[in-house]
Order: structure tokens, then C-alpha cells, then sequence
């Protein structure tokens, strides 16, 4: 059976699924993940509609599929792009600006802490954050302990909301990130704790928050809320989860 294999069919099979797992580790914690559901259901009747010789029912389907693949690269434009955008980036563009950007990022959670300033900041991995950065005011600015401060100061215009981090730039501010609905086990917590909450939840980002109340430096992921950190901890975890890997 296994004869007509060669090292060829196994390097093609090899890439299909390397190509398969990484497209699901882009949209994993996305909404695209519930419509990637709808399509493998729709497939599923696809084929079962061509099993069973249903001519009619299966021409449909065929039609409705060549439409709907058309319009899932509309509704999933700004994925896609993030996508592209992500393949064309090189792996280790600027492996010292994410050191740089790691202690500028732990300065400005160590004085905000210090100050009691609220503070909510998106750092993005897999998951492009587009469509919440969209929701607050766009920025492309280098990031910085005194220009993060100066986003978070109180009455400042942009504090409200959260920030989102690309590496070593800001891209965006006062972002509303999607609050977790409570089941009770943060009921202690507010709602930008909530908001990081959320926002971990849906996507694999890293969500710092630094907490007015509390003066209380935690990081949310998956869904979780972290312990409380030094800024040395933090500075440690950052570099375990983002900085290290991907600048
Ligand atoms: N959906 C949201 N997305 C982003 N930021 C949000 C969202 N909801 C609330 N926030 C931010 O959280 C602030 C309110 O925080 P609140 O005091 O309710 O939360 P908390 O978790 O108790 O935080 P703290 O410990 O800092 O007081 C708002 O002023 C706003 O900046």
C-alpha cells in the first residue's frame, strides 16, 4: 500500500499540514474560528450530498460555495491582510529593539504602578488585534516609557480605554477591548481588569494591566488573571512570552 510513496508525497504532506496548523494558529481566538466551524460543517454536507448522488442538493451547495469562498475573503479582508503582512515580516527584525521595547514597557508599568495611574496595554502575538485597534484611535509610534505614561496620565485625552502594542510600536490607543462576562471568579475586579480579561480570551495576546486602585502590576492571558508582579517578574514574563520569541 505504501509502496508509490516517496520522500516527495511525504515533504507535500508535511507542508499541507504545517500550512494547515498555522493558518489555525492565526485564527484561533478570532471570530474567524466560528465561521472556520460553519465551513468544515458546510464541507462536511458538501460531500455527504456527493456520497449520496443528491445531484440537486449538491450542485447548490457547489454554487453556494464558490460564492461564499468570495465572500469570506471580503468579510476576512483586514485577517487576511494582517495574515500577508505577518508571512512578510522578517523573524528577527530587530532582535535589540525588543529588549528596548521590554524595558521601556517595564519602566512605564513600574512608574504607573508607583503613581497609581490605570493602565490597560494589549501586547499582540499570533492574533492580528486590527479590529479592536480600530476601535480606538490609531498611532504608529515608537514605544516608550514617558510616551506610555503620557497615554495613561489622568484627563489625558486618549487614557480612556486600552493601548495596543506590535513589538517595539504603539499602534494603537484608547481601544475598547471585549469585557469577559463574569462568572464570578473576578468579581473583585473592575472593568478594565475585565476588558484584559476579555481580550485575553479571544485572542493570545499578553494584556498588561496596571491597576489605579490597587497600584498593582498583573498580566491576563488566556483568559486568566496573573498574580501580582514586581516589575524585575514582569520584565522576566515578557521576555518568556513575547520579546524573546518574536523580535
Ligand atoms: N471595554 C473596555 N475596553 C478598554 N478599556 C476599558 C473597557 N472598560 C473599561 N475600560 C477602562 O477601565 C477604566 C475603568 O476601570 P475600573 O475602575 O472600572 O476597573 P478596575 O478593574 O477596578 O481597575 P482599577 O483597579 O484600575 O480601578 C475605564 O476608565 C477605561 O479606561
Amino acid at each position: 500500500m505504501f509502496s508509490g510513496i516517496n520522500p516527495r508525497d511525504i515533504l507535500d504532506v508535511l507542508l499541507v499540514a504545517a500550512a494547515i496548523y498555522q493558518g489555525y494558529l492565526l485564527v484561533s481566538g478570532t471570530r474567524a474560528v466560528n465561521v472556520l466551524r460553519g465551513v468544515l460543517i458546510f464541507a462536511a454536507f458538501w460531500l455527504a450530498s456527493s456520497l449520496l448522488q443528491l445531484s440537486a442538493l449538491n450542485y447548490l451547495l457547489g454554487r453556494a460555495g464558490t460564492v461564499g469562498l468570495f465572500a469570506l475573503v471580503v468579510v476576512f479582508q483586514p485577517e487576511l491582510r494582517a495574515a500577508l503582512e505577518r508571512l512578510g515580516r522578517p523573524r528577527n527584525r530587530g532582535a535589540g529593539r525588543g529588549s528596548a521595547a521590554l524595558q521601556e514597557l517595564s519602566r512605564a508599568a513600574e512608574r504607573m504602578a508607583e503613581r497609581k495611574t490605570g493602565a490597560l496595554i494589549a501586547l499582540e502575538r499570533r492574533t492580528p488585534l486590527g479590529e479592536y485597534a480600530r476601535s480606538g484611535v490609531m498611532l504608529d509610534a515608537v514605544l516608550s516609557a514617558p510616551f506610555l505614561e503620557a497615554l495613561f496620565a489622568r484627563n489625558a485625552p486618549l487614557h480612556d480605554g486600552g493601548v495596543i502594542v506590535q513589538g517595539d510600536r504603539v499602534v494603537a490607543a484608547a481601544c475598547l477591548f471585549p469585557l469577559q462576562a463574569s462568572d464570578g471568579t473576578y468579581r473583585r475586579y473592575g472593568t478594565r481588569h475585565r476588558a484584559a480579561l476579555g481580550l485575553s480570551e479571544l485572542t493570545d495576546a499578553v494584556v498588561l494591566v496596571v491597576s489605579e486602585e490597587r497600584g498593582s502590576i498583573r498580566l491576563a492571558l488566556a483568559g486568566r488573571l496573573g498574580p501580582e508582579l514586581t516589575v524585575g517578574e514582569l520584565r522576566d514574563r515578557l521576555r518568556e512570552l513575547i520579546y524573546e520569541d518574536d523580535l
